[in-house]
C-alpha cells in the first residue's frame, strides 16, 4: 500500500507555483462584501448565512471584485470549506442583470446526488434575481427533463406551422444548468433547441474525479461547442438547429483582453474545484484554461478540515465487527458514516449490523449496487435523521453534505490519500468539529501521509471502545 500512497512526482505547471493562499483571507460579513446585490444578500440571510467563508471571499475577489472574471480559476480548498457557494454566488450575481433568458452557466458534477445538492444551493439564491435553474441528471424521463429545459412556442389551433420555423422558436427555460456528464451529452446530442452557444460560465466541480473518467468525451464536446471559430461560427453548429438567439453572438463576455493568443472571440469563463485538485499537466490541459489562477489553502498540497480529529483503532481482523459495534454504541446514536472498501463489503457489513437487534440506532446501506431511487431515498432518510448510521461504499465519499454527521469510520482503510480526505471530509464541515476513526489490523500500516497532507493525533482503541479495551 505504501507504494500506492506515494505522491506521484509530476512537474508543477508554472502558474501553479504562485497560488493565492486562501488561508490568508478572513471571513467577510455580507454587509461588507463589495458589490453584493441586496436581493442576494437577503437570500443568503434567509439561508442563515451572515458572512462568507475565506474561499468564498477569495473567489468573489477574482470574479465580481477587482479580478473581474479575467482569469480561469482553479480552486483547491478543503472539504466543507464552502466551494459550492464560492462559485454559485458570483455566477448568480454576474447574471443578475441579464436581459434575455438563455443557457449561460453550466455546472457539471460526477453524480446525480451531488448535482441535486448543488442545484438546491442555486435554487436558494438564483430566483431572488429572476434566474431559473435546471437539472439534467436523468432523475426523470428525458421527455420530462426536456420540457423543463426547453420552452416551446404556444401553437394556435388550425394554423399550419413550418417545422423549420417551429424549431427556430425553441428557447431555453433556464439560465443555469446543473448536470451530470451522461445526461448532458444526451441533451447535446438529441434535444432540439438545446444549445451551449451562449454559455458564459463553465464549472467543473470535483474536477479530479470528472477528469479521470471521459464520460463520452463530454469535456471536449462542451469546449468545442462553446468555442468560436475564426469565422465567428460555432464549429458544430451545423449539427444543431439554430436557436432563436442565434444572432446574439455577443452575449458572452467579449473584449480583446479576454481573447486568447491574440484572438478576440468571447471567452468562456471556467472554474474548476476540488479538495484534492490534480496538478497533473496532461489532465489540466484538457480544460484549455485561460491564464489560470490557482487558489489553494496553506502550504500543504491537501488539507484536512481544521477541526477534524483523526483516530486509528488497531484490532485483530476477526474482531473488527465487534469493535465497530462497540464504537457505534459509544457514539450514542449520532449521525455517522461507515466506509468500506467495496459495494460487496458494504452490503455484507450492513446485513451483519442489522443482525444485532438491540442496537440503539438505525443502519442502512448506500452503495453503487443499489438503484438510484433507493439510494436517494436512503440519503433523504439519513438527512432527516430517520437513519443514524449509513454504511457506504465510496459512492458517498465525495462532496455529499449531510448536516449533523459528527463521525466517519473507515471500516476498511482507504487505498489512496485522496479517498481518505474525501471520506473524512463528510464531517467537520463548515468549521464544525468532527472525528474520523480508522480500523486497522495489527499489521496494517496507517495511511501514508507523506509531506502532502497533515493529520492530527491517533489514540488507542481501548480509549474509544472501553467495552472491548
Ligand atoms: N458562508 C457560509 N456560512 C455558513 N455556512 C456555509 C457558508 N458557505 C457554505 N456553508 C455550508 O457549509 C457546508 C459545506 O459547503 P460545501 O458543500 O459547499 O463545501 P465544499 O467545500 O464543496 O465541500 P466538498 O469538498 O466536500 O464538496 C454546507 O452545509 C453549506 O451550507
Amino acid at each position: 500500500m505504501a507504494d500506492q500512497q506515494k505522491v506521484k512526482s509530476v512537474p508543477v505547471l508554472p502558474w501553479m507555483r504562485n497560488p493565492i493562499d486562501v488561508s490568508l483571507f478572513e471571513e467577510c460579513t455580507l454587509s461588507l462584501l463589495p458589490c453584493l446585490d441586496p436581493r442576494l444578500n437577503e437570500a443568503l440571510q434567509n439561508m442563515g448565512i451572515s458572512s462568507l467563508f475565506p474561499v468564498q471571499v477569495a473567489v468573489w475577489q477574482e470574479t465580481i471584485g477587482p479580478g473581474g472574471f479575467e482569469r480561469d480559476l482553479c480552486v483547491n480548498s478543503p472539504t466543507g470549506s464552502g466551494k459550492t457557494l464560492a462559485y454559485a454566488l458570483p455566477i448568480v450575481q454576474a447574471l443578475s442583470n441579464r436581459a434575455v433568458k438563455c443557457l449561460r452557466a453550466l455546472i457539471v458534477l460526477p453524480t446525480r446526488d451531488l448535482a441535486l445538492q448543488v442545484k438546491e444551493v442555486f435554487d436558494k439564491i438564483a430566483p431572488a434575481v429572476g434566474l431559473s435553474v435546471g437539472l439534467a441528471v436523468g432523475q426523470s424521463s428525458i421527455a420530462d427533463e426536456i420540457s423543463q429545459l426547453i420552452k416551446r412556442p404556444k401553437l394556435e389551433a388550425g394554423i399550419c406551422y413550418d417545422p423549420e420555423d417551429f424549431s427556430l422558436d425553441l428557447r431555453s427555460s433556464v439560465d443555469i444548468l446543473v448536470a451530470t456528464p451522461g445526461r448532458l451529452m444526451d441533451h447535446i446530442n438529441s434535444t432540439e433547441g438545446f444549445t451551449l452557444e451562449h454559455l458564459c460560465y463553465l464549472v467543473v466541480d470535483e474536477t479530479d474525479r470528472l477528469l479521470r473518467e471521459a464520460y463520452q468525451s463530454w469535456l471536449p464536446t462542451v469546449l468545442q461547442l462553446t468555442r468560436f471559430s475564426d469565422e465567428g461560427f460555432f464549429p458544430c453548429a451545423h449539427t444543431f438547429r439554430p436557436s432563436l438567439f442565434g444572432s446574439l453572438k455577443t452575449i458572452r463576455r467579449s473584449g480583446v483582453e479576454r481573447g486568447f493568443k491574440g484572438k478576440s472571440y468571447p471567452r468562456l469563463v471556467k472554474m474548476v474545484l476540488s479538495a484534492t485538485l490534480t496538478q497533473d499537466p496532461s489532465k489540466l490541459a484538457q480544460l484549455d484554461l485561460h491564464h489560470p489562477l490557482l487558489l489553494t489553502t496553506g502550504k500543504m498540497r491537501y488539507q484536512l478540515p481544521g477541526k477534524l480529529e483523526s483516530y486509528e483503532l488497531v484490532c485483530e481482523s476477526k474482531l473488527k465487527p465487534l469493535y465497530l459495534v462497540a464504537l457505534l454504541q459509544n457514539l450514542g446514536g449520532e449521525k455517522c458514516i461507515v466506509f468500506t472498501s467495496s459495494v460487496e463489503s458494504t452490503h455484507r457489513l450492513c446485513t451483519l449490523l442489522n443482525f444485532f437487534h438491540d442496537l440503539p440506532f438505525k443502519v442502512q446501506e448506500y452503495s453503487g449496487l443499489q438503484r438510484q431511487a433507493v439510494r436517494s431515498k436512503t440519503l433523504r432518510r439519513f438527512r432527516e435523521g430517520e437513519i443514524q448510521v449509513l454504511v457506504s461504499s465510496d459512492a458517498m465519499t465525495r462532496g455529499m453534505d449531510v448536516e449533523g454527521v459528527r463521525s466517519i469510520i473507515n471500516y476498511d482503510m482507504p487505498m489512496y490519500i485522496k479517498t481518505y480526505i474525501h471520506r473524512a471530509g463528510r464531517t467537520a464541515r463548515a468549521g464544525q468539529t468532527g472525528r474520523c476513526f480508522t480500523l486497522l489490523r495489527k499489521d496494517e500500516p496507517y495511511v501514508q501521509l507523506g509531506s502532502s497532507f497533515a493529520v492530527s493525533v491517533g489514540c488507542a482503541a481501548n480509549e474509544l471502545c472501553p467495552k472491548l479495551g
